[in-house]
């Protein structure tokens, strides 16, 4: 059958009508079209062959006014005096006291370190022997934990501020994992000790009470006799009464020195996973992390919720803040257990890795870490270039074991990521990417979106902790103020182009529930992890299913019943490929792989029939019965309405 020119445009000019264009821009690009092709390439003139010049032609003809987030920037965090503060508040949120002896910035410079150490070092050798005794007698591989009495000495000299003027963070993150460890040494001490002598008071009970169990419950003795290691630090350091699917085995398998990769829905505590057998492990656990401030929450939360000596190097440090770090790694025996670091850490710094190796010579390198693995891969929907160099890990430390963790790969991107770091038999550990007690929605956009947003934060959600997306910041700004003022929604926005202190303290204010809402880009996402999100709203659709699925991965992580609603209009997507073109340096091979990302995310809003979670789970080559979702306690909205259309 022979081309048909007429049928061919009239097939174009509704692909744009169904991106949403506007129809007289659909008409003058395909004008443009047909005359760059000429009559002589009539026949080329399809929707298969140029569909994707056309969209992008749509693109930079639509004036856009948005100012998008395009990328989130790999290096953002709180500026060195916020983190410094936070790691110094405590948990009443007041400022902690530093050193009650370096009120007096001169007094400070005069200190002697001899005095300091001698003060300390009498109190804590007797604490720390009677914990270490116990520990060793009960549980050798948790007395790794502790540290001996020679560290101590090592410690106060690095407590000696390096400049009183100039107070360095690092110094008092390290400052605080000592007297962390002393605080977790009392923790495991109780546990133990009770263990150990089978002493249990009447108080007590025939039980061993844990100071951090989640739910203050009081654990039979029995029970705490029957653990093992990873049983009894996962109670006493994490609080956690059990594992997870798989936390176990990943545990279990990177303590034998495996390579392993670990596939793992969104909350479903890959943290764990190279956390517990961190606190296992003699020596330093290597971690690589794409955010500064994604780095700055994890050290935080294991240095004041679970007294883990933990710190960080990033090249935004200064320099006497990453001095104080490495001066810690070059001990003999460090005392901080994980050092998180940004990818381009271990890609471009050679100084770094000679430090490594000389961690590995000293026997002190326990194993490296690359979370949130997808960055790696081209083709994963949050690719970093940093990530492609990590592959040097295995080339220069074969024998160190590395554990990948990601929520969101499909199969060509797992193949991709393990090539990458060169870990072709790592063993794999994957769970099911499902998050049951995630409703799954889509609601059609009517005229008045904003107000249907409102309404439905206010009708559904009162009080309730959410998140609501958005594509550029102008829409984050006009949405957050469209709540404060029209319903008296408690809202704050966060976005790319606010300063660090502006996104510090928006975080702050939404993590202590001082507001209800955040307004956020795709800045806001990855990682972060507060228990209680009750709803995330998209108010555009994302722009690839996977980012969709760790956006809405930010609800129900205490594991409790939350939606995920994704407010939908056909023209949302003529502002993503907007983005898409507008994105820096975006090859036209990776615009067209872009397109084909947001194509599949508009075939999941505009689904009728298929169960979505079936979709979400499908889209990572995930097997899933749709039954179970409409049986299920959180059904989906499709699947909602079939239990509905079978009741009637
Ligand atoms: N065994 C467990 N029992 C109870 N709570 C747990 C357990 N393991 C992890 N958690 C909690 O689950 C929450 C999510 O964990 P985590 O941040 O490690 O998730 P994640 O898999 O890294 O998710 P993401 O892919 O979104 O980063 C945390 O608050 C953590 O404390
Ligand atoms: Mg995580």
């Amino acid at each position: 059958m022979g081309h048909d020119l007429e049928l061919e445009k009239t097939r174009l000019l509704s692909l744009a009508s169904e991106f949403g264009f506007r129809s007289d821009i659909a008409r003058h690009c395909l004008q443009q079209l047909v005359d760059l092709y000429g009559e002589d390439g009539q026949d080329f003139l399809t929707v298969e062959h140029c569909g994707d010049d056309y969209l992008a032609r749509l693109a930079d003809a639509t004036q856009v006014e948005e100012d998008w987030d395009t990328q989130t920037q790999g290096m953002e965090g709180v500026a060195d005096e916020e983190w410094d503060m936070r790691v110094h508040k405590n948990d009443r949120g007041e400022k902690e006291e530093e050193h009650t002896d370096c009120a007096n910035d001169e007094a400070d410079e005069e200190h002697s370190a001899e005095s300091d150490t001698a003060e300390s070092d009498t109190s804590d050798e007797d604490y720390i022997d009677d914990v270490a005794s116990l520990n060793k007698a009960v549980n050798p591989r948790l007395a790794a934990y502790v540290p001996d009495s020679s560290e101590s000495e090592d410690v106060m000299i690095i407590e000696k501020p390096i400049s009183s003027r100039n107070r360095d963070y690092s110094v008092h993150s390290i400052t605080r994992n000592i007297d962390s460890k002393r605080s977790w040494s009392s923790k495991a001490a109780m546990g133990i000790h009770n263990l150990n002598e089978g002493v249990v008071s009447d108080d007590v009970g025939k039980s061993a009470a844990l100071s951090n169990s989640p739910t203050g419950e009081k654990i039979a003795l029995d029970k705490v006799n029957s653990m093992d290691d990873f049983d009894l630090a996962n109670l006493v350091i994490f609080g956690n009464q059990n594992f997870r699917p798989l936390q176990r085995s990943a545990c279990e398998a990177t303590m034998k020195g495996n390579d392993c990769f670990v596939l793992m829905p969104t909350g479903g505590g890959k943290s764990l996973c190279y956390q517990l057998p961190a606190i296992l492990s003699p020596g330093v656990t290597v971690v690589v992390s794409p955010l500064l401030s994604l780095i700055q929450d994890q050290v935080l939360t294991l240095i004041k919720r679970h007294d883990i000596p933990a710190t960080f190097l990033s090249s935004q440090q200064t320099s006497s803040q990453s001095w104080a770090v490495i001066q810690e790694l070059r001990k003999s025996r460090p005392s901080c257990k994980l050092l998180y670091v940004t990818p381009e850490k271990i890609a471009t710094s050679e100084s770094f890795q000679t430090l490594l190796r000389s961690l590995q010579e000293r026997g002190q390198l326990a194993r490296f870490v690359v979370d949130e693995a997808h960055c790696v891969s081209q083709w994963g929907h949050d690719f970093r270039p940093d990530y492609k160099a990590l592959g040097i890990l295995k080339q220069l430390f074969p024998t160190i074991p590395l554990m990948a963790l990601t929520a969101t790969a499909t199969q060509p991107v797992r193949e991709e990521i393990m090539k990458i770091l060169h870990v072709p038999r790592a063993l794999v550990l994957e769970a099911s990417f499902d998050r049951p007690n995630l409703t799954y929605e889509v609601v059609n956009k009517d005229q008045d979106p904003l107000k249907q947003l409102g309404q439905t934060i206010q009708d559904r959600f009162k009080g309730q902790c959410g998140i609501v997306y958005c594509l550029s910041k102008n829409e984050c700004t006009d949405v957050c103020g469209y709540l404060n003022k029209k319903f008296h929604i408690k809202a704050v926005y966060y976005h790319a182009g606010l300063s660090n202190r502006e996104r510090m303290l928006v975080q702050t204010k939404w993590r202590s529930n001082e507001v209800q809402v955040i307004c956020a880009t795709i800045a806001f996402g990855m990682g972060i992890d507060k228990a209680d999100v009750r709803f995330v709203i998209h108010n555009s659709m994302s722009k690839a299913v996977e980012s969709y699925y760790q956006e809405s991965g930010r609800a129900g992580r205490d594991g409790m019943s939350s939606t995920c609603i994704i407010l939908y209009t056909k023209k949302d997507f003529s502002r993503i490929v907007c983005m898409l073109r507008a994105s820096q340096g975006a090859s036209s091979g990776r615009f067209k792989w872009g397109m084909q990302q947001a194509r599949k995310m508009q075939a999941y809003c505009a689904e009728k029939k298929q169960c979505r979670r079936e979709m979400l789970l499908n889209h990572f080559g995930e097997k899933y019965d749709s039954r179970q979702c409409q049986l299920g306690k959180n059904p989906c909205d499709i699947c909602k309405n079939k239990n509905m259309q079978g009741a009637t």
